[in-house]
């Protein structure tokens, strides 16, 4: 019956599938189709309920979330993701919306990458806080209801030994950027194991919208040259543990040895099959962002863009504070800066930040040593002085010397408000992921700051996570301050015609030209020269007046002209010091030339960005 009916229906269904019956009674169905075509056919498709045995038979292993579930469950799954939706719509309207409006696009995603994309790039202000932070948070903490269908790659602890026949399962062969996350520290949001699939969708939907890296060039081969991967290694979240209709591994995280060899095991695959794809590494936390780092960045095209985007966004946002302070850029390393999280992002940025002080203090062995002294970071146990035991290694450069803290009044474990009291800080820089720690009492120690202009960074993502909101922080500590937040807020209305401007400090604003800029020069690594390059682009891009004024980013509707001179500024400094190997039919030479002339280098990057526009199709028999 149920056959005969899709044949009314859908004669053509009839025609790509065979039914038989075999001894058993069962009635398999024939295919001609495998892998992402199988799972784009609403008739065949069975979304997580294929069996390990159909996914290695349909070449749809490393295509689906490893859970397999039974219809039941996922009926169970859509209901509750129904039901959900219906109660927060009566708790208040934001997050519902929001989703909705995720909803809406990711459907248009599914059917037209065309459209989907002309619609993100016209309005990027307006959808950037949908595809990315904040809603993108919201949407992986619900992952599990809003999966529908599958969109880039999973390789599981299941799959090791495995990866290298899997990859060959993606239907492209060629893929220029990978994003992977192995969902273990989703924005401030903690650990959602396979959930956090969705940042690096999000991430590489601004790779798209922002850098113009062609999601499918369908003129030369089929080819998907974006890639979302999520490696899951288990997730130490109990309440995923125990979920049932939890997507992923419902085991503990592999820890140690075993982690890395997955890892390992999941860089030699893609760079197999994809010897030229850049690979960026997302939301990894800390205790593996740091060492996966050092591990593969001199041998492969990689970088953390927690680590060193965020340093980078850092850098050009602490620049432009010098200079809304009416102070030349040279006066950097005067400021004193506090910064709350020691984790991956925290940690980048002050490595950064020293780095540039150095540099403009003449680069000695002792300007590096002395640059240190203008940090002070608190982690979740207070201020990190050289007295703190088990001390990550990672933080240990910027130990305050206990001594020297004692004579500041500080000592090991000293608040946030006491440092700030204590310090009166140029900078409050916040990468925690604790929503309200900069609470009144630090923003009022605040004030007693030694900057005329001082400047305050709420970092952390998503919104509810930011340690301050831009009205907190203009009420409290006053007029004459420079804010930047992680996700985006309003500007606030100080009254007489004045505005206090809500700067978005984010990575955004740097990866998709570092990733874009790699590709167009063809560098084999990417170097901190490069990452410099790229930070000092954005720094400049603002104006004398607009900083004045307390802008120190510019405004998210410019990304894509941003990310040009980003790239341009990454392919320059990848020739300088000889990394660069040429793209395409643009070889070393040629770059060489073209970056003697600044005007060519744009030309270079903007040429190469694509932009959605209908090709037209003409039928060729296969
Ligand atoms: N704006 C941006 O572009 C970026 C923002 N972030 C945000 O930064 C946050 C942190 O990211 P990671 O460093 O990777 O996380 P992490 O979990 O590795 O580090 C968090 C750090 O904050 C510290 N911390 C926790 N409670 C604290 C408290 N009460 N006071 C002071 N410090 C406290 C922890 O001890 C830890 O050192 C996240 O919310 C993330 O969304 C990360 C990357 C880029
Ligand atoms: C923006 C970003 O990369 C993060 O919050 O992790
Ligand atoms: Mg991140």
């Amino acid at each position: 019956m149920g056959r005969l009916k899709r044949s009314l229906i859908n004669p053509t269904a009839v025609t790509r599938a065979r039914c038989f019956t075999t001894a058993e009674g069962h009635r398999p169905t024939l295919v001609h189709k495998r892998s992402l075509d199988i799972l784009h056919d609403p008739w065949f498709n069975k979304g997580t309920a294929f069996s390990m045995t159909e996914r290695d038979r349909l070449d749809l292993r490393g295509l689906l979330p490893p859970n397999v579930m039974s219809s039941e469950q996922q009926i169970e799954r859509f209901m509750v993701d129904l039901k959900r939706l219906e109660v927060q719509a009566r708790d208040g309207p934001s997050d519902p919306n929001a989703l909705a409006k995720w909803r809406i696009l990711n459907r248009l995603h599914d059917r037209n990458e065309t459209m989907y994309y002309k619609v993100l790039i016209a309005n990027i202000e307006e959808y950037a806080p949908i595809v990315y932070t904040p809603t993108v948070g919201l949407v992986c903490q619900n992952y599990s209801g809003l999966f529908r269908r599958p969109r880039g790659m999973y390789f599981s602890a299941e799959d090791r030994g495995e990866m290298m026949s899997m990859v060959y399962n993606w239907p492209a062969d060629q893929v220029d950027m990978i994003v992977v996350t192995d969902g273990s520290r989703i924005l401030g949001l903690g650990d959602l194991g396979v959930q956090g699939i969705g940042i690096a969708i999000g991430k590489l939907d601004l790779y798209v919208a922002a850098a113009g890296i062609n999601p499918q060039r369908v003129c030369y081969s089929f080819s998907y040259l974006v890639l979302p991967v999520m490696i899951d290694v288990g997730t130490n979240n109990e309440k995923l543990l125990k979920n049932p209709l939890y997507l992923g591994l419902q085991q503990h995280r592999l820890d140690g040895d075993e982690y890395i060899a997955v890892i390992d095991e999941f860089m030699e695959a893609v760079f197999t099959r994809w010897p030229n794809v850049i690979v960026q590494f997302e939301d990894f936390q800390s205790k593996w962002a740091f060492k996966l780092l050092q591990r593969y960045r001199n041998a492969h095209r990689m970088f953390n863009d927690d680590v060193q985007g965020t340093a980078g966004v850092a850098i050009a946002g602490l620049l432009g504070a010098v200079r809304a302070q009416g102070r030349p850029m040279i006066d950097f390393p005067k400021q004193k800066i506090v910064v709350a999280g020691a984790g991956s992002a925290g940690i980048g940025v002050v490595n950064a930040a020293r780095k540039t002080m150095a540099r403009m203090l003449g680069n000695t062995e002792h300007a590096f040593d002395s640059a240190k002294s203008q940090f002070w970071v608190v982690d979740a146990n207070g201020l990190i002085t050289d007295e703190r035991e088990n001390i990550d290694p990672d933080a240990l450069p910027f130990a305050r010397n206990t001594n020297e803290a004692g004579r500041q009044g500080l000592r090991e474990g000293s608040s946030l408000v006491e440092v700030v009291r204590q310090v009166r800080p140029d900078v409050l820089l916040g990468l925690s992921g604790v929503g309200g720690l900069f609470s009144k009492e630090v923003l009022e120690a605040l004030k007693g700051s030694t900057s005329a202009k001082p400047a305050i960074f709420a970092m952390s993502n998503p919104t509810k996570n930011a340690e301050c909101t831009p009205e907190e922080a203009f009420s409290i500590v006053g007029d004459n301050i420079i804010f930047a937040s992680g996700s985006p807020f309003r500007d606030v209305d100080l009254g007489n015609g004045q505005i206090g401007h809500s700067n978005q400090g984010n990575n955004m604003y740097l990866f998709p030209g570092i990733g874009l800029g790699t590709l167009l020069s063809g560098s084999r690594i990417i170097s901190d020269g490069m990452l410099q390059a790229a930070a000092e682009r954005l720094a400049a891009y603002i104006t004398e007046d607009e900083v004045l004024k307390g802008m120190i980013f510019p405004p998210i509707s410019k990304i894509r002209d941003i990310t040009k001179e980003v790239a341009a500024a990454v392919v320059k400094e990848a020739v300088e010091e000889d990394l660069a190997e040429g793209y395409r039919d643009i070889d070393t030479r040629e770059l060489q030339k073209i970056c003697q002339n600044e005007e060519e280098v744009l030309e270079y990057v903007e040429n190469s960005m694509w932009s959605p526009e209908y090709p037209t199709l003409v039928y060729k028999r296969g």
